[in-house]
């Protein structure tokens, strides 16, 4: 072969490589495809080059570049139907084709651009996994312009076009897709949030409130908190308030519930898994422990994770590691562990069914829910929260609670705990047609073997009334809005009443 040759084959093979570097390292696709055919004008020059995306039954000019490339070209609309030219470059096994337009109606760009009778042309098919999704042209103003030699070179920089045409698809798809799903993210966290704000933790009784002072304390460390309680003492509550109330509020509050999940998957449920790991494991898969990082994670139900993955839990809070399953290598995580149970972990473990060291570990600062019955203080906050949120959700003004209600309410025995006055208030609210609350007959079923509570003392009673009034007056004492006139006392006598069950106005301001 004659050493001109040679050297314009290198020249070309250089020119295309330099090409495909650009086309396939990401970023702009408008910049990245115009860099493109700059490099390859060297090796074969043009007035104009396009590229032409399939869009219905024509073609869409989605590239233009060139001393030719008009504002009217952008995006116009190319027939196919009747051009035979664009009919056969469109075939599957279609191959890059150079020709001198003879017949101005069949120019690919009839209508768009005046070009002169013999100009150039060659057209290039765009494929990707055998589909010819477009196509790249070139057009030169002048006669012979793309001898039959450039035609192989072409045809790899039209494969490398289309590669890095469909990888800037993906891209952008990929990068849509997350940003929607930052978005969504972003938007539940919000209404994780907002609950919390808007429902926050009522705590009426002295032993709520000793809850809330330590929530305070416990929250800025990141100490594992063990909340037992109960069924629906609210222990998810206040494991909600604790992650609210915590420098990690920004980020994920991840709950699992140990006695809803399979035995067989709460593992990779909990410390994720490689791809491969097990039979079904198709793709590689983040567990909850990851999933919280930087966070809050909510353990419900400790007492009924399977005996053999406490020892991997236990390495996972004290070591801060986790090892997701079939992985070789270790990952760490920042996550703030809370564990909630209504069972009695340390008879669990005099019974062999808790690892004591666990139990010890997860013990370090534990935080007991009396059930509802034993705070009878909360009753009266707990309905007005549940009453003023009824309020907003159905746009209705807040129905009043009357004492004799709030009584009834404090006399029993509330076995499910809040959630139980909860779905009582609820089905009361609905029933209610005046603006009080009332309670439909039966609403609080006597249950065999009594249970509801006896009468309350004097003093209980009195502290409950007082409770109530200084938290209606926001510890306000005296004028005409003030506790001691609506309870029909003299400030002086109220204030000594207070003093003696130990009650401090300044206790209620803002309540
Ligand atoms: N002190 C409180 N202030 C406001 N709402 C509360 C309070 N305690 C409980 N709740 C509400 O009562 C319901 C039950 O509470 P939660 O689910 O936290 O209980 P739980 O102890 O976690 O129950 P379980 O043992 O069944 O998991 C929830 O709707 C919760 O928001």
């Amino acid at each position: 072969m004659p050493i001109p040759d040679l050297e314009a084959a290198l020249t070309g093979a250089r020119l295309v490589e330099e090409a495909g570097a650009l086309l396939t390292h990401g970023g702009d696709p408008e910049a990245m495809v115009g860099h493109a055919f700059e490099r390859l004008g060297e090796l074969v020059p043009f007035d104009l080059a396009t590229v032409l995306l399939r869009e219905g039954d024509g073609l869409r000019v989605a590239h233009a570049i060139g001393p030719l490339a008009t504002p009217a070209l952008a995006g116009a609309h190319i027939p196919v139907r009747g051009n035979p030219r664009l009919i056969s470059a469109l075939k599957p096994r279609s191959r890059p084709a150079t020709f001198e337009e003879e017949d101005p109606g069949e120019d690919t760009f009839h209508g768009l651009l005046e070009m002169p009778h013999g100009h150039s042309c060659l057209v290039a098919p765009l494929r990707s996994r055998g589909e010819t999704f477009g196509l790249m042209t070139l057009d030169a103003m002048v006669c012979r312009q793309y001898p039959e030699s450039v035609l192989h070179h072409v045809g790899v920089f039209a494969s490398l076009l289309a590669l890095g045409l469909k990888q800037a698809e993906h891209l952008a798809r990929l990068a849509e897709r997350e940003r929607s799903l930052a978005e969504e993210v972003s938007y539940f966290r919000e209404v994780q949030r907002r609950d919390v704000l808007q429902e926050p933790l009522r705590a009426g009784s002295p032993a709520m409130r000793g809850i809330l002072d330590q929530l305070g304390q416990v929250a800025a460390t990141t100490t594992t908190v063990l909340i037992t309680g109960e069924t629906g003492t609210g222990k998810e509550k206040v494991a909600q308030t604790l992650h609210h109330l915590s420098p990690r509020r920004e980020k994920p509050f991840i709950k699992v519930n140990c006695s809803t999940l399979p035995a067989n998957l709460i593992e990779s449920e909990l410390f994720g898994h490689v791809k491969g790991a097990f039979s079904g494991a198709a793709t590689a898969r983040k567990g909850r422990f990851e999933l919280a990082d930087g966070g809050t994670l909510f353990l419900d139900e400790i007492g009924d994770l399977p005996l053999d993955l406490q020892p991997k839990l236990l390495r996972a809070i004290q070591e801060r590691e986790i090892d997701p399953l079939g992985s070789e290598k270790p990952r760490r995580v920042d996550v703030r562990l809370v564990a909630a149970t209504h069972v009695d972990l340390a008879r669990a473990v005099a019974e062999g069914r808790f690892r004591e060291d666990l139990y010890y570990r997860l013990n370090v600062f534990p935080l007991h829910l009396p059930p509802l019955r034993e705070r009878p203080e909360d009753i009266a906050a707990l309905a007005e929260g549940f009453l003023e949120r009824f309020a907003r959700e159905n746009r209705r003004p807040p129905l009043a609670l009357p004492l004799s209600v709030r009584e009834q309410l404090e006399g029993y025995a509330w076995p499910g705990n809040v959630r139980e006055l909860q779905n009582v208030l609820e089905r009361a609210a609905i029933l209610s047609t005046g603006r009080e609350l009332r309670l439909p007959p039966g609403a609080l079923p006597a249950r065999p073997g009594g249970g509801n509570r006896p009468i309350p003392t004097w003093e209980a009673q009195e502290r409950t009334y007082l409770e109530r009034l200084l938290r209606h007056t926001g510890g306000k004492i005296s004028g005409a809005d003030g506790a001691a006139a609506l309870a029909a006392l003299a400030p002086s006598t109220l204030l000594s009443r207070l003093e003696r069950l130990g009650l401090r106005p300044k206790d209620f301001r803002g309540a």
